[in-house]
């Protein structure tokens, strides 16, 4: 019975999630639930609370109340760290790459958390090390040929086009294999073409791992291509959810969003 329920709960639910930043209400009675492989967007104006949630949800921040559930466990107030190995892993709107690392050290890097080897097994060349070594590399590399970054593998992050750095923190995210991959504002900074081709690799890694993906964006094209469900925010409430036509439709989301500058 208690598995049949574990089972039967959403990927990702909040309730009642609130954050207040020296009495500033950023976001209050957030509600959302979201299901295996499901893609969802986010949007609202700028200052609506789209990144404070994702902060909550991914230990980065604590709420002032309300509680983050993963797959029926309460994952409210644990260190990001842990966030990400129960199974969520995020993207940040600036680029957050080793720099100085390669394209591949950098992916390798993440996919080692999910393959982890201990140091004197590594330094005593065991059978175990070297397999947990051999499968981070795998996944690391085939994670690049996906993001259509093999090619790069050997160069520094710092050198890549940021187009190309956008996808690599796409990779290194997906690297330590979530059930959830948040993106926050992917688009940022891409052209016409670069947004068509992160939407079509959104789908693909969908396909391929099964993951379920939450992204905050403001490129309206990207979210109503690519996402299944919509979430409105504005001053830190939910205003609107449905599917993409319907939040489109919905008078409310227009006059708090759609017809702003911000969607422009
Ligand atoms: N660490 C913080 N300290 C104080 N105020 C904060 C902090 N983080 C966010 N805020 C405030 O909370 C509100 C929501 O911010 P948030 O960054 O979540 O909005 P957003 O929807 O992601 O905006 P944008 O689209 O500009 O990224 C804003 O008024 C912001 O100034």
């Amino acid at each position: 019975m208690g598995a049949d329920l574990l089972s039967a709960a959403p990927l990702l639910e909040t309730r009642d999630l609130a954050k207040s930043f020296r009495g500033l209400r950023a976001l209050r009675n957030h509600a959302i639930s979201v299901r295996e492989r499901e893609i969802v967007g986010i949007i609202g104006p700028n200052g609506s609370g789209k990144s404070t949630l994702f902060n909550l949800v991914t230990g980065f921040l604590k709420p002032t109340a309300g509680a983050v559930y993963l797959r029926g466990q309460a994952v409210t107030n644990l260190p990001p760290a842990q966030v990400n190995r129960l199974g969520i892993a995020r993207t940040f709107q600036g680029t957050r790459l080793f720099a100085q690392l390669s394209v591949l050290e950098n992916v390798l890097a993440a996919a080692q958390l999910r393959h982890p080897s201990s140091l004197p097994g590594v330094l005593l060349g065991l059978p175990t090390a070297r397999a947990a070594r051999q499968a981070a590399e795998n996944t690391a590399r085939e994670l690049l040929a996906l993001t259509g970054l093999e090619h790069q593998a050997n160069l520094r992050a710092a050198s890549l086009p940021y187009g190309d750095g956008r996808r690599l923190e796409i990779a290194r995210a997906m690297a330590t294999r979530p059930a959830l991959l948040m993106l926050d504002e992917p688009a940022a900074g891409l052209n016409a073409g670069e947004t068509h081709a992160l939407a079509q690799l959104i789908g693909r890694l969908r396909d391929r791992y099964s993951v379920a993906v939450i992204v905050i964006e403001h490129d309206m094209d990207l979210v109503m291509n690519l996402c299944e469900r919509v979430q409105v925010l504005a001053q830190g409430q939910v205003i609107g959810e449905g599917t993409p036509a319907e939040v489109q439709a919905s008078v409310r989301v227009r006059e708090a969003y759609l017809g702003s500058d911000d969607a422009a």
